[in-house]
């Protein structure tokens, strides 16, 4: 987390983001492992086209993403990821002659909105979110 540790030394805000796929193994039950990898790569795709250049994005684990954005504040790293989540839930997947959806959830947290101590902390408050996006009935982001 070098970018986190460089945010926090040059007093620069950091949103810190976990996304992870709805009901994910019920797609793989449903419609095979390989259709399965289709929708984690269009998430990836999805990332990809839709964050910056210089914004960090790794897989972290099987059908989860931690997405790291600099010099950003809450409300437009909010406004990013809910948008992420909108157009997910508005792709479609085929196997054959079935079509369906899927979505994600995603927990964020923005560097500003923690105190000093918890900075290093980040990707756990924002695993944190993400529970309570879980929890909240999945398909939203929270922070
Ligand atoms: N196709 C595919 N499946 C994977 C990959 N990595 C992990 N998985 C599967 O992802 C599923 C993750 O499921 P869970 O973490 O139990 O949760 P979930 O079904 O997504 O449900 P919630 O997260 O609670 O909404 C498991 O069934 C894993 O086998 C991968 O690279 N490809």
């Amino acid at each position: 987390m070098n970018e986190i540790t460089r945010a926090n030394r040059q007093q620069y805000t950091v949103v810190v983001a976990m996304i992870d796929i709805d009901h994910f193994k019920k797609v793989n039950d449903t419609y095979g492992h390989a259709v399965g990898d289709v929708v984690i790569a269009s998430v990836a795709t999805l990332l990809r086209q839709r964050l910056r250049q210089t914004d960090i994005i790794g897989r972290y684990g099987g059908e989860e993403f931690l997405v790291v954005l600099p010099y950003c504040e809450a409300e437009d790293g909010w406004k990013k990821l809910e948008n992420i989540r909108e157009y997910f839930s508005r792709l479609r997947f085929r196997q054959g002659d079935i079509e369906f959806a899927c979505t994600l959830s995603a927990g964020m947290v923005c560097s500003a909105d923690v105190l000093d101590e918890e900075r290093e902390r980040l990707l756990v408050t924002a695993d944190e979110a993400l529970y309570r996006a879980k929890r909240g009935g999945r398909n939203q982001v929270c922070q």
